[in-house]
């Protein structure tokens, strides 16, 4: 049944209650092969559910939950799974070396210890109980427990944070090889840089339903404003009234301008103002793009 295009794991319709709380609401998520999926949301959107969903970790109240095609729970699918959680709990006098070695053996193919401690960073740590490791260190080890198995398909909820810059950097690329290497992810996360330097797909959630999905540049080209900064005395307020403009403000001596349409708007500016100087443009970034969206989210939520 797993052709390539089933989707790895899905969500179908799924509903989740926690008592009164609607953390999921008939979402319909895919993760499909070989892609890097980031999930991304503000707090409380249903994120971490919808991980704890694909896993079996909790069950939904409606809807289908599919791993490969079949029941989460079932231990054959989990093989061909890597997670790793926001939270862990590790025995804290295994070494590093022991706790890869124990998780390894659970797996039909796992890597060779030294190519998990490679990736994930940990080959100086090896003989260190976990217990003794400081926070970042025992991301890495979550990490690396997580690829130890060789997996098809990667579960990282909100994998980099308490980690330095370094340790971030190396875990993007190791998640960029194994990507190459044909491992789907799905990543959750808050870093939007991250999203943007990592995800083939990214999907907005906001109160359990899928708010939008597509490409880091679909969702840019979305909200598709582009910002124009530059030193001219012409007046703001008229210009936020010009065809194409969706916003004009000022930041100290800076003229500031929101548009749809940079190149007409640039034009009229150079025309308008002929000691217009320092003139930028620029894209706006999936921070601006996200906010944006999860802001019309709320403000079409609240006319309702
Ligand atoms: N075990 C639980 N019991 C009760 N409510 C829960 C439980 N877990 C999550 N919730 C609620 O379900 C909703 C979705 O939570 P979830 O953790 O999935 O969000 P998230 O998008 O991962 O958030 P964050 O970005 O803060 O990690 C929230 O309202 C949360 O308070």
């Amino acid at each position: 049944m797993n052709t390539l295009d089933t989707p790895v794991a899905a969500l179908a319709g799924v509903t989740l209650r926690y008592g009164a709380v609607t953390a999921l609401d008939r979402l319909d998520l895919a993760v499909r092969r070989g892609e890097l999926l980031a999930l991304l949301g503000p707090n409380g959107a249903g994120k971490s559910t919808s991980v704890a969903a694909l896993l079996g970790l909790v069950r939904p109240q409606a809807g289908q939950v599919t791993l490969f095609g079949a029941d989460p729970q079932r231990v054959e699918v989990r093989r061909r799974i890597g997670v790793m959680l926001q939270s862990a709990v590790l025995p804290a006098t295994l070494t590093v070396a022991e706790l890869l070695r124990l998780t390894a053996s659970y797996y039909p193919d796992p890597r060779p210890l030294d190519e998990s401690a490679a990736l994930a960073g940990l080959t100086d740590l090896l003989k260190r109980p976990y217990g003794k490791l400081s926070g970042g260190q025992q991301r890495r080890v979550q990490f690396g427990l997580a690829l130890c198995g060789r997996p098809e398909l990667l579960f990282l909820d909100e994998p980099t944070v308490g980690m330095d810059i370094d340790a971030r950097e190396r875990l993007w690329a190791t998640m960029r090889t194994v990507v190459a290497q044909g491992c789907a992810v799905v990543l959750t996360t808050h870093y939007l840089e991250e999203a943007e330097a990592l995800a083939q797909r990214v999907v907005v959630i906001d109160r359990g339903r899928v708010l939008t999905e597509g490409s880091v540049d679909d969702l840019r080209a979305r909200v598709a404003l582009t910002r124009i900064r530059c030193i001219s005395d012409l007046d703001e307020t008229a210009i936020a009234g010009w065809n194409g403009v969706a916003g004009a403000s000022r930041e100290g001596d800076r003229l500031i301008v929101t548009t749809a349409a940079a190149e007409p708007v640039v034009r009229r500016l150079l025309d308008a103002d002929s000691a217009l100087s320092e003139l930028e443009v620029r894209r706006a970034g999936l921070a601006e793009a996200f906010s944006a969206l999860t802001r019309t989210d709320t403000a079409t939520q609240e006319a309702a």
